[in-house]
């Protein structure tokens, strides 16, 4: 983007016409409150005030947004995520960083419903975040991506493409509850993309807040060393200011009136023993005592206080004390721990400050492939939403080269070449159009009606060729065994939800099945399919509200008024005994004779952990007989086979099965060894001792203790085993194992039973064999159905 002017008045008219191109029109209709999710309070705290009502500086009056149209050098980026558990204040925190950058005029609430990040009607109507937005701003000469990450079970997939494409991450805690079952999660995921954190203990003016006992479940249950860079001045409603324990200074929040008080102004003074010798002795040591664990973590560190400052370590200076917390941050031997309430506009700059001085900038990351590419474009496309008016928008991390809008580009993974109209910034529901972008920046491209989640996209095929090539070499592979030049893609859990989905009227169908490819696009977590017998279309999700919210979404983006069936439990099959079988396909069909003998055998899967497809084993010779076309049928018959189990039609998993012999007569088509080879794999499973499997929860209940006893008397009903019960400030927290089948509209039980005094969350566990009475109500129940 060329701006060749130094009129301020022209200038502003520009940004006015790039922010009209990228403002989405806010959705129109207008729907009741919906049901409730797994919280009470928040949606019944939204006020009536208008959430299209926000003032964004970057509209005329202001030129912030200009500034991040320029391409950053790429040690100024930080890509960077905000996860947490539900409720935890991710969105408040986001606000509040997105205020004090300079980018929004007015402090956005989320119980107001009228927040940047969560700008979908139904995020602002329930006060949660649904999907992740991006948003980009600058904050002392450093460009911040940062993405606000649901803190909802149902949307843990959203938080693991972002974390796939993220170089740090921001934890945040409400600092009354510690590290909730959410948290962990998230958590996990971070460990599993490797990604460097630091903690934000926010809600610090809850009078419940305890900022040790945060730090003691930190300890325990993140297992992780916490750096406390911090102590909290004052508890509850009189909390006011931070100690920074590098610098040593005493930070304090000034209001600039009773009513006005956005924490934008604040002081920072050298703490003195004079003033607070308790605060000052308690400073002190908490200082020594960082000094020890990064010296403990850091050996050049260790060295400079060994060698030149070991009489006195008070004068350690920050700058050299900073540089080690980043190196240890960026190893994740340790994780630096902030404090602070966003709600209450306290702590979040020293947040910002710590983003920029201990997150890794993008070309401190080591991603795979990315060296394949050298300076060529290698981008992965994590996450898609669809616009009415401007079709698919790909939200893209680029990895390495330039992305430039007008220009072809190839999809690795789908194998075909597009055409990318224009480059977008994103920030919420508005973008900025560019004209170029550069590796380690998040960027939305417009026009590529091919690419999906997960999709690595390159410049163009021999650029991908090459890449292969490289890899091929590195790895020391023959070129026809390389790898593709593919960035790893996003993990999908299984669903464990399902349902029946119909359009209003038969002429509606083809819309209905356009806005579930649309919404699968986006979602990757909503699997679609047909019922093979009634030929009914499948809806299958994370959990009761992510098919709420999906078929929310077909009534109010695509007007079509769906009927949902009643929501059913995913239950699946799988065998406790081998058995064999032997099947034989002869028919001739147009004159030609299509003649093959299956024999096989299917074995319960004793390896660990779970496989949900087949895990097939043909013999050496048999493979060397059959052409990879016949391999490639009979793979796809037992795949289907397993697809419906022959107790109740749910899919098998954990079934090895063994090919003994195929005899295939010359001429028969591949169509015939598929459903011979499929006919006899179910006839060795309905020799196979069947046994349905279903899905256990892991559930986390807070509940006050009076409700404590009824909460448990009716998880016992559910057929419940409670895990352990746990002492959290004023509450209880109790862990128990569920089945799902058990914990259908939970939420309005638990509610009744308690008179709203308790949350809990729900994960899938595992898959668990049913007892034979249990198997033989849901028998009946679904033969009852049928
Ligand atoms: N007392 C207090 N409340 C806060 C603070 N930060 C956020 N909240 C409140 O906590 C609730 C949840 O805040 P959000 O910012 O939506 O939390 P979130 O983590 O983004 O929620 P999800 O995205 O839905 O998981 C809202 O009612 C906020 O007003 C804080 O510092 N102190």
């Amino acid at each position: 983007m060329k701006v060749l002017t130094n009129n301020k008045e022209e200038v502003r008219r520009f940004v006015m016409e790039l922010l009209l191109i990228g403002i989405r029109s806010p959705s129109t209709h207008h729907v009741c409150l919906p049901r409730c999710c797994f919280r009470v309070a928040r949606s019944s705290r939204r006020n009536a005030k208008g959430i299209f009502n926000r003032r964004y500086s970057s509209l005329p009056g202001e030129i912030k947004s200009l500034r991040t149209i320029i391409n950053p050098d790429i040690s100024k980026i930080r890509n960077i995520g905000i996860m947490a558990h539900i409720d935890a204040g991710k969105t408040t925190t986001t606000e509040r960083m997105l205020y004090y950058a300079g980018y929004t005029r007015a402090l956005g609430d989320v119980d107001d419903g009228d927040t940047v990040t969560d700008f979908m009607a139904q995020e602002r109507e329930r006060g949660i975040t649904i999907q992740s937005a991006a948003v980009t701003f600058d904050w002392k000469t450093h460009r911040v991506n940062l993405i606000d990450t649901p803190g909802h079970v149902d949307f843990t997939v959203e938080v693991e493409r972002s974390l796939r494409v993220l170089d740090g991450a921001v934890a945040v805690f409400d600092a009354s509850a510690g590290v909730e079952a959410q948290t962990l999660t998230v958590w996990r995921q971070a460990d599993k993309h490797h990604v460097p954190r630091i903690c934000f203990l926010n809600k610090m003016d809850k009078s419940r807040a305890s900022f040790s006992y945060s730090i003691e479940s930190i300890k325990q249950k993140l297992k992780v060393k916490p750096l406390l860079l911090q102590l909290p001045i004052g508890t509850g409603k009189s909390f006011n200011g931070i100690v920074d324990l590098v610098t040593n200074e005493k930070v304090l929040w000034h209001p600039k009136s009773v009513d006005d008080d956005d924490g934008a102004v604040f002081s920072r003074d050298p703490l003195m023993p004079t003033e607070d010798h308790e605060l000052f002795k308690e400073a002190k040591d908490a200082r020594y005592n960082l000094i020890e664990q990064v010296a403990d973590l850091d050996d050049e560190f260790a060295e400079l206080v060994l060698e030149t400052l070991s009489e006195n370590v008070d004068a350690v200076p920050a700058d050299r004390l900073n540089a080690a917390i980043r190196r240890v941050t960026l190893a994740q031997t340790a994780v630096p721990v902030l404090c602070g309430s966003a709600l209450k506009n306290k702590g979040v700059q020293l947040l910002m400050d710590a983003i920029t001085k201990y997150l890794p900038a993008p070309n401190e990351c080591q991603h795979d492939f990315i060296h394949c590419y050298g300076d060529d474009l290698c981008a992965l496309a994590f996450k898609v939403v669809h616009d009415k008016q401007r079709g698919p928008l790909v939200f893209v991390r680029i990895y390495s080269g330039t992305m430039k809008p007008q220009s072809a580009i190839y999809n690795v993974n789908k194998n075909c070449t597009e055409r990318m109209s224009r480059l977008l910034l994103p920030f919420a529901e508005q973008q900025i159009e560019i004209s170029a972008l550069q590796a380690g920046n998040i960027a939305l491209a417009v026009g590529l009606k091919q690419t999906a989640t997960g999709d690595t996209i390159v410049s163009s095929k021999s650029s991908a060729a090459a890449a292969a090539c490289r890899t091929g070499k590195k790895s020391g592979k023959k070129y026809k065994e390389q790898e593709d030049p593919m960035l790893a893609a996003v993990e999908i859990p299984e669903p464990v939800f399902f349902c029946t989905i119909e359009p209003p009227s038969m002429a509606k169908q083809p819309d209905l099945d356009h806005a579930l490819t649309c919404l699968q696009r986006e979602d990757p977590s909503l699997k679609v399919k047909i019922d093979p017998d009634s030929g009914q279309t499948i809806l299958c999700g994370m959990g009761e509200l992510h098919i709420e919210i999906i078929h929310d979404r077909i009534k109010r983006e695509y007007g079509i008024e769906a009927y949902l069936g009643p929501l059913q439990v995913a239950y699946r099959e799988t065998i406790m005994q081998s058995a064999s079988s032997s099947d034989t396909l002869d028919r001739t069909v147009g004159g030609k004779r299509n003649l093959v003998t299956a024999e096989l055998s299917v074995h319960p899967w004793l390896g660990e952990g779970t496989m949900s497809t087949p895990l097939i084993e043909i013999s050496d010779l048999l493979i060397e007989q059959l052409s990879k076309e016949t391999l490639h049928a009979v793979e796809n018959g037992i795949q289907n086979s397993c697809l419906q189990g022959p107790l109740l039609r749910f899919p098998v998993q954990d079934v090895v099965v063994v090919l003994q012999c195929l005899s295939v007569h010359p001429g028969t088509s591949l169509a015939m060894i598929c459903a011979c080879v499929s006919r006899g794999v179910q006839k060795a499973l309905k020799q196979a001792q069947s046994q349905v499997l279903e899905p256990v929860m892991s559930l986390e209940i807070t509940v006050e203790e009076d409700y404590l006893s009824v909460v448990l008397a009716d998880l016992a009903q559910r057929r419940g085993s409670i895990r352990e019960i746990q002492n959290r400030q004023d509450s209880c927290v109790a862990l128990a194992s569920v089945p799902l089948a058990e914990m259908m509209s939970y939420s309005t039980a638990l509610r009744t039973l308690t008179s709203g005094n308790a949350t809990f969350t729900l994960e899938l566990s595992s898959y668990e064999a049913m007892t034979p009475q249990d198997q033989k109500v849901l028998f009946n129940n679904v033969m009852g159905d049928a």
